[in-house]
């Protein structure tokens, strides 16, 4: 037996567009265990969101056209809606980085939380109800335990005199506590693996840094399973065990933090880590590493990275790339890698987050 909560195996999943079919998410594997948080990195439109949007089944118009999604052994590709709907509420969470996603503008957010924690509650009940189309019945006790419940959710999410807040508006809460009522939503139904894409994106660093140790927290004290989606390496550094490097729809490089991100080894994750925006000058605009995406439309074979890769050859341009394992559970999809690994990319610079800088820059 293992602890693994989440496995996804070689999924792939796609959109149709004028211009072919985009190859969102192509040949994709990772696992998520209880207690552990795993993020997903990689620039804009690599595929994190695809992803995670298909693990909860709500990756349309895109189309899941292979691979396998367990979550506790159950396979999630195979289940059917109400199935779905219930392991949405029940095992899964998922957040955006937009609040307004999951907050509504026009009730108090105690009430939204309450309203999560009651669907929770009454479970298959009110799937009744939706199905005979008739308003919720509202037993009193239920409901007022509810709203206790979510006082205790808001405090515990540290979001100050919750019960003043719970009859605040969303917009009458700043951006760090809209996103803190958010989480208290998403864990209402406490839920096994919370999904996190983008939370804290749209936030200053301070306030950044506030929740994603709210959510260490909330890992250590429900042996949560989390998968934290972020482009900034520097969140995934402060934040996560175990990363999941990915470019083009695939994932480049896998494995503990602290091993990536000091001896990164694969060509895209040392040339991510050099662009970091904790790596450039003040001042200096983050910008996407040269020629940005890959074309992930029709033809997919081969490394996406290998048309910006110093070391590509010929054989990187045919057919799958194999994933070779370095160390325990520390995997690299490149077949060039030298493999004397880099020690830091970063050497030269100043070194992002927990990096360490021993210099031996051998690119
Ligand atoms: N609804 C859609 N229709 C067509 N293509 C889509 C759709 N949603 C995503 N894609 C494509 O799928 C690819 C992956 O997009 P995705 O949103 O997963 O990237 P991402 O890594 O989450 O990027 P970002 O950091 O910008 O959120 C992109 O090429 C994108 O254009
Ligand atoms: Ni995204």
């Amino acid at each position: 037996m293992t602890n693994e909560l989440l496995r996804v195996e070689d999924l792939q999943t796609q959109f149709d567009s004028d211009q072919g079919t985009v190859h969102a998410v192509d040949g994709v594997s990772f696992g998520v265990n209880r207690g552990e948080i795993v993020g997903l990195v990689g620039e804009s439109g690599s595929g994190k969101s695809a992803t995670a949007r298909s693990i909860v089944r709500l990756e349309a118009p895109g189309q899941i056209t292979s691979g396998r999604i367990t979550l506790d052994g159950q396979d999630l590709t195979a289940v059917d809606e109400a199935t779905l709907r219930r392991i949405r509420g029940d095992d899964i969470s998922i957040v955006f980085q937009d609040p307004h996603e999951t907050l509504n503008p026009v009730f108090p957010v105690g009430e939204q939380i309450a309203e999560a924690v009651r669907i929770h509650e009454e479970g298959s009940s009110q799937g009744l109800l939706d199905f005979l189309g008739v308003p919720p019945f509202r037993n009193r006790a239920a409901w007022e335990r509810a709203k206790d419940y979510a006082v205790e959710l808001m405090e515990q999410l540290a979001i100050p005199d919750p019960n003043r807040s719970a009859d605040e508006y969303p917009h009458e809460l700043s951006g760090g506590m809209r996103q803190r009522a958010t989480l208290a939503v998403a864990l209402a139904g406490d839920p096994d693996l919370l999904i996190a894409d983008e939370p804290t994106t749209a936030l200053d660093t301070t306030t950044q840094a506030g929740i994603l140790r709210q959510i260490r927290t909330l890992r250590d004290q429900r042996d949560l399973g989390v998968l934290l989606i972020s482009h900034d390496i520097g969140v995934i550094a402060q934040t996560c065990d175990r990363v999941v490097v990915m470019y083009g729809g695939q994932v480049m490089e896998t494995g503990p933090v602290d091993e990536v991100l000091t001896t990164p080894e694969h060509p895209y994750t040392r040339a991510l880590l050099e662009c970091s925006p904790r790596n450039l000058a003040r001042g200096d605009r983050f910008r996407p590493l040269e020629g940005s995406q890959p074309n992930t439309i029709s033809s997919h074979d081969g490394c996406p990275f290998a048309d910006h890769c110093h070391l590509a050859t010929p054989d990187c341009r045919r057919g799958d790339i194999p994933v070779t394992e370095r160390e325990p559970d520390h995997r690299v999809a490149c077949i060039e890698t030298p493999l004397e690994p880099c020690r830091d990319p970063t050497a030269a610079g100043e070194s992002p987050n927990k990096v360490a800088p021993d210099g031996g820059d051998n690119e």
